[in-house]
């Protein structure tokens, strides 16, 4: 049977990454002790930039051995850490977006054969 999975009227308005950007911004400077955004913050981007690799290793487990609900989860924690290092060197979530804008309807295939050979 093909999964289906349920999302609610607020993730489909496509704001909740923008909420989320915004939630970062305003916990980055809390106290560490009672906000993990901070706690991330204050630990540098070295220990940002290797939980994002756990959270994308554990997503891939999760593809491979797991299933569709620990996908979910992993995918979450995946794209939470994303958010929180791109906060941390200060590149707008509206950037990235703008990039996979420009990329709409260019083929990977062909984007790629299109590049300076070596
Ligand atoms: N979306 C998230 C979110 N997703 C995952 N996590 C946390 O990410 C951590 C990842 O779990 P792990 O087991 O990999 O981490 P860990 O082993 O505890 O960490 P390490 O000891 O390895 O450093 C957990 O502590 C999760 O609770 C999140 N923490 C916060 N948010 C959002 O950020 C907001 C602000 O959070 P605070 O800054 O904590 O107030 C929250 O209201 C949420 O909207």
């Amino acid at each position: 049977m093909a999964w289906r999975i349920m999302t609610s009227p607020q993730s489909q308005s496509g704001d909740t990454l923008s909420r989320l950007e915004a939630t970062i911004a305003a916990r980055r400077a809390a106290d560490p002790e009672s906000s993990y955004v901070a706690k991330l913050n204050a630990s540098g981007l070295g220990k940002m930039s290797q939980k994002l690799g756990e959270e994308a290793t554990e997503t891939i487990i999760a593809a491979l051995a797991q299933g569709p609900k620990e996908l979910i989860g992993e995918s979450a924690d995946l794209l939470f850490h994303l958010m929180v290092l791109l906060g941390a060197k200060g590149v707008p979530f509206a950037d990235v977006l703008a990039e996979l804008d420009r990329r709409e309807g260019v083929s990977g295939i062909a984007e790629k054969a299109s590049r300076p050979k070596d």
